[in-house]
């Protein structure tokens, strides 16, 4: 039997706790989840409201409904949106074998394969995790950190001033060297241009509406048809995927046969063995990668282009900023970061848990196959916890640390993104460089719409600016 926290308490000199934990918790009726509320709409016509303006159509369901609904946007799939810390932590620390979230990736399925961590479950993505993480932290995250300082100078440095630019190409480009440090560490494949060029390509699949279709379960012949069908990215997309595959394999090929191996990720893959002594395939390898070259780019530099959209658009935070830099501090460029990733969560309704077995959260029994839903957007929004969502406010966090399960925009529990560090580094360190060194031009003027680009919604058309140098006086050289 567990001690009584009163007990402890005592045992520790210390008073007693305020909170009686003896008394027995309020008695609540558990629901069907039937009886959960939600639009009475079509599928079809719910479809449509999500693709017009998610934001808005999620807002009205939680007013009218409360703090969890159920939405049916996809033929024979129940989608439960949650939104209540509590259930959300619930969620969060669910056993593994009770809430599944590989299996909610498959619109994912067609860059990573189905064999990397973010698609596994149970024990073996415990096992996979478990391994990969001596390449996120210690000396690996001191190597990517100090990494990230050299790539952002370097990348900045070279980006065009005084002209029209779309800066999501740019950042998109910068983020993939950062995973470049990640993946390969200082063993740099001698590919790596081509290899760079052929995961840019691939990625513009997420320009279009296709890109969250499973189409790799397509059938033979609708893949041939689609193919034939222009506007769709596809045809594109299964040019490069061969060649991207084939770059990949051609660097595991060249680091094999260097030798090398160090804390970097592909060094950790190397080493790892199933349970049958066997080393991971070539497949296996690739689908890694892979689920690094997405998941830990198109979500940062989602960021990165909000945090430019944001301060390009308010000249007296801008300048807190760059005073706060000139002084050598950092608590409002990471509280920028922390807002940003508040107001733009780049994976807005990604957390999804498929039930496997029957789990009761909150006063509602869920039953295997429904998706469970923590919405990064809606929590993040809040105007309770965070009055005036929509304002752009990096003195929100100033000494105050984001809630574990009220400010979600890294999921959270056992599948929690991995590179959340580094990313925080990353858009931190991206953020100093820029307003340290240009001045932001608008090119619109007025705010840039939040568009879905792939999995993550980011400002419409880049932004666009024009960057001017800033004088050396200027940038307090
Ligand atoms: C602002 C940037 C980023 C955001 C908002 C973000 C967000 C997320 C979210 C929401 C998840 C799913 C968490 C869950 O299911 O609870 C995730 C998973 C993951 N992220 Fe990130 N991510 C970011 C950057 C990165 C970076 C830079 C890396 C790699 C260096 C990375 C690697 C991963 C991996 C490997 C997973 C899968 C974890 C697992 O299944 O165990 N992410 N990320």
């Amino acid at each position: 039997m567990n001690p009584d926290a009163n007990d402890v308490a005592a045992e520790h000199g210390g008073g007693r706790c305020p909170v009686d934990h003896t008394a027995k918790p309020a008695e609540t009726t558990v629901i069907p989840s039937s009886q959960v509320p939600g639009p009475s709409l079509g599928q079809r016509e719910q479809l449509a409201q999500w693709a017009q303006n998610r934001t808005a159509f999620l807002n009205e369901c939680k007013r009218l409904y409360g703090s969890k609904f159920k939405l049916g946007f996809v033929p024979g799939v129940e989608f439960f949106i949650l939104t209540d810390p509590d259930e959300v932590k619930a969620v969060f620390q669910a056993p593994r074998t009770s809430l599944h979230c590989g299996t909610s990736n498959g619109a994912l399925e067609k860059f990573f394969g189905h064999t990397g961590l973010a698609f596994l479950d149970e024990g073996e993505h415990l096992a996979r995790r478990k391994a990969l993480t001596r390449s996120f932290k210690g000396a690996a995250f001191n190597r990517i950190t100090e990494a990230v300082e050299q790539i952002t100078v370097d990348a900045v440095a070279q980006w065009p001033r005084d002209e029209d630019v779309d800066m999501h190409p740019l950042v998109h480009r910068w983020a993939m060297n950062v995973i470049r440090e990640v993946v390969f560490g200082r063993v740099v494949p001698s590919n790596w241009p081509q290899l760079l060029d052929g995961l840019m390509d691939l990625l513009e699949i997420n320009t279009y509406p296709t890109a969250m279709i499973m189409f790799d379960r397509w059938s033979p012949a609708k893949k041939r048809l689609m193919k034939r069908r222009p506007g769709t990215g596809v045809k594109d997309f299964w040019r490069n995927r061969p060649r991207v595959d084939a770059l990949i394999a051609e660097a595991v090929a060249e680091r094999l046969e260097v030798g090398e191996l160090g804390n970097d990720m592909l060094s950790v893959l190397l080493g790892i063995t199933h349970e049958d002594g066997t080393t991971l395939s070539g497949v296996e390898l690739r689908d890694e990668i892979m689920t690094m070259f997405v998941a830990g780019t198109v979500t940062t530099v989602s960021a990165v282009c909000w945090s430019i959209e944001h301060f390009s658009r308010d000249p007296e935070r801008l300048a807190k900023l760059r005073a706060e830099i000139a002084e050598g501090s950092s608590e409002y460029l990471t509280a920028a970061a922390h807002e940003v990733l508040r107001k733009n969560p780049p994976l807005p309704n990604n957390l999804a848990r498929q039930v496997m077995e029957p789990i009761v959260i909150g006063n509602v029994r869920y039953e295997p196959g429904q998706l469970l839903v923590p919405s990064a957007e809606l929590m993040n929004n809040d105007p309770e916890r965070y009055p005036e969502p929509d304002e752009f406010r990096p003195e929100r966090f100033l000494g105050v640390q984001p809630g574990q399960y009220t400010w979600i925009p890294f999921g959270g529990g056992h599948t929690r993104c991995m590179g959340d560090q580094i990313a925080i580094h990353e858009i931190r360190t991206m953020l100093r460089e820029l307003v340290t060194n240009v001045d932001f031009e608008r090119v619109e003027e007025d705010p840039a719409k939040a568009v879905p680009r792939g999995p993550v919604v980011v400002p419409q058309r880049g932004p666009r600016m024009v960057l001017r140098p800033r004088t050396a006086v200027a940038a307090g050289h």
